[in-house]
């Protein structure tokens, strides 16, 4: 496959697979999502490679999520909402060798959905996290919302969901969401340093510790599937269209008028 929205480079066998849209702050199409699961497919399962990375190109963003430029109702791929992102995350948890995602500036939306699917995050101290489901029309119905809760705890994750308010890479930190933050200027060199601790590892205790790991929350996968069914049709209610408008518009969005349930 070629890539138009990623690159891929191996390091000392580690995988580096980076979003390349840094003129849309790296958030991702179908096309993004696609391109990924081909990388996260020949990473893992490339006996020659340790650990991989994910990243964002420049310096702006790691992701901010869906391409809202893309998106009118449905996005412009594949799957239930036109994204394949069921599949991606799936494949992030079932590659069995250890992710890191290296968070250079804003994980937002689905790329902070990223992170918390990755196994472990290095934050740069200028890093900022987040989520906008709920101010652009959009939730992730799974592991973005369940899993979010296992790593910051109940209480924190819904704050994080229903004020979408942003953090600190301290703040982050602080709250079980990343596991290092360094200078900006030293982030690939520290996650250099852990991707050769990794690499010093059992290669086959580390893929068990994994899967050990994801089978106490795989319940979530269903209800992902099942909440993507769902999201399908918020997509394509005016609730969730007028949070997108209000994006692309960049004015502040009006859900008043819509009821809820
Ligand atoms: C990231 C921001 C907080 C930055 O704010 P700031 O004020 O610094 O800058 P601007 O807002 O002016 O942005 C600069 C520039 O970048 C463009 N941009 C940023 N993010 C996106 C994006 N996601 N899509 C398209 N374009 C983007 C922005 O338009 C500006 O362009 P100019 O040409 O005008 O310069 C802030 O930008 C922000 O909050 N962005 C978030 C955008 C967003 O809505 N993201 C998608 C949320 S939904 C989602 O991600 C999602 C993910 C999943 O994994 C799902 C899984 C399952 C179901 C659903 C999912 C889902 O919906």
């Amino acid at each position: 496959m070629d890539y138009q929205d990623i690159l891929y480079a191996v390091e000392d066998g580690a995988a580096w697979i980076t979003i390349n849209r840094p003129e849309r702050m790296n958030a991702f199409r179908g096309r993004t999502c696609d391109e990924l699961i081909h990388a996260f497919g020949r990473a893992g399962w490339d006996r020659s490679i340790g650990v991989i990375v994910l990243a964002g190109a420049g310096e702006r963003a790691f992701c901010t999520g869906g391409d809202q430029s893309a998106h009118e109702g449905q996005y412009d791929g594949r799957g239930t909402i036109g994204l394949p992102i069921e599949e991606l995350q799936t494949l992030i948890r079932d590659v069995p060798k250890p992710v890191i995602a290296r968070v250079q500036g804003y994980a937002i939306g689905g790329g902070n959905v990223l992170c918390t699917l990755c196994d472990l995050t290095i934050a740069s101290e200028k890093a900022v996290f987040g989520q906008v489901g709920p101010k652009v029309g959009s939730v992730d119905p799974g592991f973005g919302t369940a899993l979010l809760a296992r790593s910051v705890g109940e209480k924190k994750a819904r704050e994080i969901w229903y004020l979408c308010r942003r953090y600190s890479a301290q703040e982050a930190l602080a709250m079980g969401l990343v596991n290092a933050v360094v200078p900006a200027e030293e982030l690939d060199a520290e996650v250099r340093r852990w991707c050769a601790e990794i690499m010093e590892r059992s290669p086959t205790a580390i893929a068990i510790a994994k899967r050990s790991f994801n089978a106490d929350s795989e319940n979530i996968r269903g209800i992902s599937s099942m909440g993507m069914q769902a999201l399908n049709l918020y997509y394509a209610s005016e609730e969730s269209k007028e949070g997108v408008r209000a994006f692309n518009e960049k004015r502040k969005p009006d859900f008043r008028k819509f009821s809820g349930s």
